[in-house]
């Protein structure tokens, strides 16, 4: 693991309590459908601490639905969804609201509020939890040197390019310190210079913060870069794992029509022999 730069470690919060050999996140058997039509079927599977999960596979296969449960946005229809060692069901909204506390969640296509500077977007969160406007001023100037885009702090989203939305979008996504990300196609509809600058802070957040993560991309270039690159805090830059190395963290579920059709590492993935999953990943 790399070691934190030190104005990174400012304002860390402590990680939130969990039962000893609870996942971060675990999906129990769980199925999902929207007038009649079954977007998930018997779902199951565990994301453990300091893991980054990337989800592949066709579009329609139920990756967006699979992150809104995570976040307890929707509800299944069978089965148990538990996040941090607690089930998400029978849980009041207020418990939800508090959990969500925890999560970062970067939307696709940013989700930003256009009549809101960038520091209000950002601050966002905190002044929900009414955090002291001095505080939340240092913490957004911290969250947006992370994505390197302080010069911006007082534009308005439509000023800004779509990559640095994108960035904007995952300073918010990290200002409360989460257990848990959620990123939700954060490189979806940008090219592929500016992609690879979003994935590298993507690397950037796991490697320095050591934070779990569930990833849904279209790219495989993104997330094999996830699996082959590192942060390296000397140059301030992604770079790659030497010797052909992987990040042990990161791990891979691709869905096919509402169905687990993988589950497991790197190395499992480019060496399976199932033909359905070698047409897709060619
Ligand atoms: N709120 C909803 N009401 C009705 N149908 C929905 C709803 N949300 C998702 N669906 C349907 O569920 C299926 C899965 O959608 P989902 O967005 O989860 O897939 P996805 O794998 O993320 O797709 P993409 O790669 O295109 O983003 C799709 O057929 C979609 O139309």
């Amino acid at each position: 693991m790399t070691l934190p730069t030190p104005d990174l470690q400012v304002a860390a919060q402590p990680s939130i309590e969990m039962p000893p050999g609870a996942a971060i996140v675990e999906f129990k058997d769980v199925s999902i459908g929207f007038e009649q039509n079954h977007v998930l079927k018997n779902i199951s599977f565990r994301v453990e601490r300091g893991e980054t999960r990337i989800i592949l596979g066709p579009a329609g296969g139920g990756k967006s639905t699979l992150l809104k449960l995570a976040n307890g946005l929707l509800q299944p229809d069978s089965g148990e969804i538990w996040i941090f060692g607690k089930p998400l069901s029978g849980m009041s909204e207020r418990e939800i609201f508090e959990l969500r506390a925890h999560i970062g969640m970067v939307f696709q296509e940013s989700a930003l509020f256009d009549s809101l500077t960038v520091e209000d977007n950002v601050a966002y969160r905190l002044h929900e939890e009414r955090v002291p406007e001095e505080e939340a001023h240092d913490r957004v100037v911290e969250a947006l040197r992370f994505v390197e885009l302080e010069k911006a702090i007082a534009k308005f989203p439509p000023e800004l390019s779509g990559g640095m939305r994108r960035r904007v979008s995952i300073a918010r996504a990290i200002i409360s310190k989460p257990d848990l990300i959620l990123y939700d196609s954060p490189t979806g509809g940008l090219d592929p210079i500016t992609s690879t600058t979003i994935i590298e802070l993507v690397v950037k957040q796991r490697d320095v913060s050591n934070t779990t993560s569930l990833l849904i991309t279209h790219r495989l270039q993104d997330a094999f870069t996830l699996a082959t690159h590192r942060f390296s805090p000397s140059t301030g830059h992604m770079e790659p794992i030497p010797d052909g190395k992987l990040d042990p963290g990161t791990k891979f579920l691709v869905l096919n029509e509402g169905k687990i059709v993988f589950d497991g590492t790197t190395h499992e993935l480019t060496h399976t022999q199932d033909p359905w999953l070698r047409a897709y990943l060619e």
